[in-house]
């Protein structure tokens, strides 16, 4: 498999444990989101999202907040980070597994997983799902440094430095990984060094098979939203009725006991 880099990510099968369990009878569907640094992954994973009723998850984000939560592992995270390197998949998957359970949804862009052969190991030892594809972002190395010098997001790891090794680790950890879902034909290979409109009408092709489920997700929220709001009036209603009916009994004792005091008078 050629790289631009090189030349210069299902079916559940339940897993019960402390920390909760998938239910069974939802067919899990995870997307693997692979790239560079600076390929665009989180970019066009929010394009995704708003599109496709996908949860994304960037295994970045869940690591430097945790990072940052004081945790017990917060120090090591933060260092391997800032050293470019890869957390132990222990930490990652624990971090995945939670926001997947807490999410609710049953679809995930898993962003920047599995980085190395130990991540994709041992998320299919530990969680047991085969992820549908694999979206590969592929950028020339040239604009991706760019890119990355020109985020302004405020991350520790977007200066030269950390921006070499965080390459290096990519080529010798995450394209092997590549490679092996390119060998099962579950690789989507996606030119990123285009404008980002440009990227993701190639993204939304390959995410077509998605297109009628997010159609019905949102069928079924409009029906959700129209059926809260008849609720709605309909309570209404009720307490409309129930004013009226109140307002009534009361003038109607108000009025006899008027009747009565008057023809008591007379
Ligand atoms: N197609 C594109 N063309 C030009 N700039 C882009 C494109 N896609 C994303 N960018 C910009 O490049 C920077 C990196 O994009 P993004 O954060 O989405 O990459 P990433 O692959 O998620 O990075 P990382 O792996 O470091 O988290 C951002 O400033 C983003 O606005
Ligand atoms: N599976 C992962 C994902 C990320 N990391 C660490 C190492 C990366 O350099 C850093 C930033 O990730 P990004 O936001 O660029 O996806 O997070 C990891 O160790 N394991």
């Amino acid at each position: 498999m050629d790289t631009t880099l090189e030349s210069s990510a299902a079916v559940l099968d339940t897993q019960k444990d402390a920390d909760g369990s998938f239910p069974t009878d939802k067919k899990i569907t995870v997307v693997f989101v692979l790239g560079g640094p600076g390929s665009g992954k989180g970019t066009q994973c929010a394009n995704i999202v708003e599109h496709f009723g996908f949860t994304h998850l960037s295994t970045g984000d869940l690591l430097r907040a945790e990072s940052k939560s004081g945790s017990p592992n917060g120090i090591m995270i933060r260092d391997m980070m800032n050293e470019g390197k890869i957390v132990p998949s222990e930490v990652t998957i624990k971090l995945l597994r939670k926001a997947m359970l807490e999410s609710g949804n049953d679809k995930f862009l898993i962003d920047g997983f599995p980085r190395n052969e130990e991540n994709r190991a041992a998320f299919e030892n530990i969680m047991k799902i085969e992820p549908e594809f694999v979206l590969y972002f592929d950028c020339p190395v040239e604009e991706l440094e760019r890119r990355l010098l020109n985020r302004n997001q405020g991350r520790d790891d977007d200066n030269i430095g950390t921006i070499q090794k965080r390459f290096k680790v990519f080529i010798e950890s995450t394209l092997p990984i590549l490679e092996y879902y390119n060998s099962k034909g579950k690789l989507r290979k996606i030119d990123a060094g285009k404008p980002v409109d440009e990227v993701f009408e190639d993204v939304k092709a390959v995410l077509s098979p998605f297109a009628v489920e997010a159609n019905t997700c949102r069928k079924s929220n409009v029906s959700m939203v129209l059926g809260l709001e008849y609720l709605i009036y309909l309570v209404k209603r009720l307490f409309r009725a129930a004013r009226m009916l109140l307002t009534h009994l009361f003038h109607g004792t108000a009025l006899e006991e008027g009747w009565h005091a008057a023809s008591i008078q007379k």
